[in-house]
């Protein structure tokens, strides 16, 4: 089963100039969700990752059932103001736009290893953004996963030092 078969381009979303990577029919697609799920799962079997940080909003799609199926608990990572408990707040800059990303100051305890997961690997902003926090909070950042990476915009460059695997890359 090819996963980029239901990956959808669209152009000038959501600015000019931006090709936009639409992960939504891939979703829709209960066999190829599924199929998505247990490949990244797959690849972290046996790694002893202890906690799951899912990037809001389309990292909590592949960030809680990757959770589930690695024995693991959730941790929500959250765009600004969101959060009701003490946070941890990193500002970074988008492909499109700057934005604030927390984490609640008790959600990831020192030493503890933690995969981080999002969609998508762009600029690489939001993902450092959240490494940033989870290090903040003395986490280990045992790796970081995507459904998709956009090697052109070298988000990768920034994340030099960690393990980062990506299904799909263009
Ligand atoms: O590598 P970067 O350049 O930081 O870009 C990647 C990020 O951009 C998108 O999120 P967005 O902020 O659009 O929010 P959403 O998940 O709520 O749609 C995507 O889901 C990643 O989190
Ligand atoms: N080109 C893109 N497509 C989908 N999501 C994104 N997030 C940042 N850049 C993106």
């Amino acid at each position: 089963m090819r996963l980029e078969d239901r990956i959808r381009d669209i152009q000038d979303f959501p600015q000019k100039g931006v090709l936009f990577k639409d992960i939504t029919p891939l979703l829709q697609d209960g066999a190829t969700f599924r199929a998505a799920m247990e490949r990244m799962a797959a690849h972290y079997t046996g790694s002893g990752i202890q906690t799951v940080v899912g990037v809001e909003s389309r990292g909590f799609i592949f960030g809680a059932p990757l959770a589930y199926l690695l024995n693991c608990g959730f941790v929500p990572v959250r765009k600004f103001g969101k959060l009701p408990a003490p946070t941890e707040s990193v500002e970074y800059a988008l492909e499109y736009g700057t934005n604030v990303v927390e984490i609640h100051k008790d959600a990831v305890k020192p030493g503890e290893r933690v995969l981080i997961v999002d969609d998508l690997l762009a600029t690489g902003g939001t993902v450092s953004a959240s490494i940033e926090l989870v290090e903040r909070l003395g986490g280990h950042i045992a790796g970081v996963a995507f459904l998709v990476e956009l090697t052109f915009l070298k988000g990768r460059e920034k994340l030099k030092g960690h393990d980062v695997f990506a299904l799909i890359k263009y």
